[in-house]
């Protein structure tokens, strides 16, 4: 199986992956800590010291290889869709799921947030809403299926993403289904 997770920044790529990952017994990979393994210091670091072109140099690197050996659950960073290249590659290896939430709704998540470089501004609703206006078309040209986020837990989330899987045929329900004897 293999699955990934694009959205904006606070869209629960990582939180609902994970669980995602660990209810379908499969590995869970976050290309945002590929980059950070591999850069040795935060994203916002990175993004301060060798600007925000060379962060995206690095991950299409890493889209690249991912897609490369598709492979269970893994969450985007929230900028994966910016390159055409990375879009193609995430849907040509991948059953993409694009999580929409609104920007208020991510506001609310975020609100304190200090480790998401592009939110660190007066206005961070403000940037929200810009970057949901230039990304929500690129997202829903990356993914297979959108579902929103708004309102949903986490745990809720993830049930409708394991039924939407299994009804596509991606993951198997599991044996014996859940019907009664
Ligand atoms: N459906 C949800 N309901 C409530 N809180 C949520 C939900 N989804 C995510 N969160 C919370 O919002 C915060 C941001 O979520 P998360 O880190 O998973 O976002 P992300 O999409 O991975 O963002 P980024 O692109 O910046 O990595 C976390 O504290 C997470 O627990
Ligand atoms: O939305 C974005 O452009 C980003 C989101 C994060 O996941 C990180 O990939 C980085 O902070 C850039
Ligand atoms: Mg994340």
């Amino acid at each position: 199986m293999a699955v990934a997770l694009v959205g904006l920044p606070g869209a629960g790529k990582s939180a609902v992956g994970r669980r995602l990952a660990q209810r379908l017994e499969v590995p869970f990979i976050d290309s945002d800590h590929v980059i950070e393994e591999r850069i040795g210091c935060s994203i916002r670091d990175y993004f301060e010291r060798e600007g925000e072109a060379s962060f995206r140099d690095l991950e299409q690197a890493v889209i690249a290889e991912l897609a490369a050996a598709p492979h269970g659950i893994v969450a985007t960073g929230g900028g994966a869709v910016l390159r055409e290249a990375n879009r193609v590659a995430l849907r040509a290896g991948f059953h993409v799921i694009y999580l929409r939430s609104a920007p208020e709704d991510l506001f609310r998540r975020l609100r304190h947030d200090v480790k998401r470089p592009l939110l660190q501004v007066a206005d961070p609703l403000g940037r929200l809403r810009e970057l949901y206006d230039a990304r929500d078309p690129l997202y829903r040209e990356t993914a297979h299926d959108v579902v929103e986020t708004g309102r949903p837990t986490v745990a809720t989330l993830v049930n409708i993403i394991v039924m939407q899987l299994e009804l596509a045929g991606i993951a198997s329900p599991p044996p014996g289904g859940d019907l009664p004897d």
